[in-house]
């Protein structure tokens, strides 16, 4: 599952997985959530990954909370161009933690490194925030595809992995953040 501010690019970074395209022009925003599917080889066996594009406006809120307790996995995007969606991402996280599984597979992307000039969010901003909780955490593009398969593949693997052995503590998780709660509770909501 796909989630994040509206306009970090979560709908574009999953055509580009998906179809490999970019979607250049009007920015038309995720109504409710959407979903695709795409097969992937991970060490020679073949992963389904079906993938839930939610909407990032405030408004759809109560819709995406509804998916997010049957999500194995979820990419936390924000915007390298827009400081408040990456503000946010402490918010999201307080979302996660609230309406997630708690060994949930959660990855955080920081989209449109290609917007060199708008740049506002630092790499080593992201790879902080990420370091703070625990989490993996990669800068990508959705228009130029840089690292978008390689985070969906990331994933990838680890849920097969964790699908064929017994759970032993599993390296993506809300851990580090769980034991973070009583930090970030004060936070407001995206
Ligand atoms: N330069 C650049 N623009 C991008 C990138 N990804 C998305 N965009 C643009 O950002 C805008 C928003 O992209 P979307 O993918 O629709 O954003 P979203 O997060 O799905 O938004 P919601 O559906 O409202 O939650 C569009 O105009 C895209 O063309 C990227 O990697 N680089």
């Amino acid at each position: 599952m796909l989630v994040g501010d509206s306009g970090v690019g979560k709908t574009c970074l999953l055509v580009r997985f998906k179809d490999g395209a970019f979607l250049a022009g009007t920015f038309i925003s995720t109504v409710g959530i959407d979903f695709r599917n795409k097969v992937v080889d991970v060490d020679g066996a073949k992963v389904k990954l079906q993938m839930w594009d939610t909407a990032g406006q405030e408004r759809f809120r109560s819709v995406t909370h509804a998916y997010y307790r049957d999500a194995h996995a979820l990419l936390l995007l924000y915007d390298v161009t827009n400081k408040s969606s990456f503000d946010n991402i402490q918010a999201w996280l307080t979302e996660i933690q609230e309406h997630a599984q708690r060994d949930v597979v959660l990855m955080l992307l920081g989209n449109k490194v290609d917007s060199a000039q708008e740049r506002v969010v630092r790499k080593e901003d992201g790879e902080k925030l990420a370091k703070e909780y625990g989490l993996p955490f990669m800068e990508t593009s959705a228009k130029t595809g840089l690292n978008v398969d390689l985070a969906f593949t990331a994933i990838a693997k680890e849920l097969k992995q964790r699908s064929m052995k017994a759970p032993s503590e599993p390296r993506f998780r809300l851990h580090d953040y769980v034991r973070r709660e009583g930090r970030v509770a004060s936070c407001c909501r995206p």
